[in-house]
C-alpha cells in the first residue's frame, strides 16, 4: 500500500481551514514549507470524493493550488525521519523517535517511529486522549484501543497499568508499525489486530479508546457500547466541538452517559461511561 501526498498552496487563512478539514478525512499533516503544505494519507483510506469536495468548496473563497502525488512504502521512512521532532504533552509524556535522546522531567516516555501511521502526539486529538487517559485509574483494567495508529494510546494505557491491552486498526501498516513500536518500548504483551470494531470478539473491556473521526464514531458507537463493561469508560476524539451534540445523542441511544468534555483548537475529546 502507498501513501497519497497532497501539496497545497493557499492563503494562511485558507491553509488553517484546509488543515482542519483534511484532518477530519484522515490526512495527517506533516510539513509546512515555502511551497505550501504537504498532507499525507494512506492510500487505502483516501476519500477522493470528500477531498475534492473540500477543495472545490474553498476554491470559491480564494485561490488554492493542489498537486497530488503518491509515495511508495519504501520511500516513506526518509520522509518522516526528516520531519519528526520529539513531542511533549505537558509534564505527562515525552515522545521521541529511536534516534532522539531521552529527556528527564516527564511521568512517561515512549519511543514511537511513526513511519506511515497517525499518532505521534503532534495532533490535538492524540494529546487530548493521552491527557484524558492519565485522569483514569486503569491499573489492572482491560483496555481496547480502536484505530490504534502508531499504538500510542495502547502504550500509554499499558504503562499506566492497563492489562490486558489490545489495539486494532483498519490499516495494515498501522498494525505492523504498532507491533514494531511495542517492541521498541518493551510492551510486547499488547495484541494488535487488523480490522474494525465489528471484527473484534464480543469481549467486554473496562476502557475503550477511539480517536478516529466523526462519521466512523457515529457509525460504530453502538458496537463500542457492546464491548464496554458496566461501569466502564469510553474516551472518544477525532471530531470538532460542533459535532458533540450529534455524538452525545448517538452515545445516549447506545446507553452511554456523558462525563466530561475537553477541547483544543476546536478538536474535542469526550469522556463517557456505561453506567
Ligand atoms: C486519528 S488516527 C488515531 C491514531 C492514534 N490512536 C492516536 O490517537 O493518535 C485514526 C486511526 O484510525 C484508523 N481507522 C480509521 N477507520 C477505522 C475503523 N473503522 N476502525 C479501526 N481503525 C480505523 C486509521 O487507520 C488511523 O490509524
Amino acid at each position: 500500500m502507498a501513501t497519497i501526498q497532497a501539496r497545497i498552496s493557499a492563503s494562511a487563512e485558507l491553509t488553517d481551514i484546509l488543515l482542519a478539514e483534511l484532518g477530519e478525512i484522515g490526512f495527517d499533516i506533516f510539513e509546512d514549507t515555502e511551497e505550501g503544505f504537504f498532507a499525507y494519507c494512506p492510500e487505502a483510506l483516501f476519500q477522493e470524493e470528500a477531498f475534492q469536495e473540500i477543495i472545490t468548496r474553498y476554491q470559491s473563497i480564494g485561490s488554492i493550488e493542489v498537486e497530488m502525488g503518491r509515495i511508495e512504502k519504501q520511500n516513506w521512512n526518509h520522509v518522516w525521519e526528516s520531519n519528526y521532532d520529539p513531542i511533549r504533552i505537558s509534564n505527562l509524556l515525552f515522545i521521541r523517535a529511536s534516534f532522539h535522546e531521552s529527556e528527564p522531567g516527564y511521568q512517561m516516555e515512549l519511543v514511537i517511529n511513526p513511519k506511515m501511521s497517525f499518532g505521534t502526539g503532534h495532533h490535538e486529538t492524540t494529546s487530548l486522549m493521552v491527557e484524558a487517559l492519565f485522569t483514569l485509574d486503569i491499573d489492572g483494567k482491560s483496555v481496547l484501543d480502536a484505530g490504534t495508529g502508531t499504538g500510542i494510546l495502547a502504550f500509554v494505557a499499558r504503562k499506566l497499568g492497563g492489562n490486558p491491552v489490545n489495539g486494532f486498526d483498519v490499516d495494515e501498516w498501522s498494525v505492523e508499525n504498532s507491533i514494531e513500536n511495542a517492541a521498541l518500548n518493551d510492551l510486547n504483551d499488547i495484541r494488535f489486530d487488523l480490522g474494525t470494531i465489528r471484527d473484534q470478539s464480543s469481549d467486554e473491556y473496562d476502557v475503550l479508546l477511539a480517536n478516529i473521526n466523526r462519521n466512523i464514531l457515529l457509525d460504530e458507537m453502538a458496537e463500542y457500547a457492546l464491548r464496554i463493561k458496566p461501569g466502564g469508560h469510553l474516551l472518544l476524539s477525532g471530531f470538532y466541538q460542533e459535532d458533540v451534540p450529534l455524538l452525545l445523542q448517538e452515545a445516549s441511544d447506545a446507553g452511554l452517559t456523558f462525563i466530561s468534555e475537553k477541547e483544543k483548537n476546536r478538536w474535542t475529546c469526550l469522556h463517557l461511561r456505561k453506567l
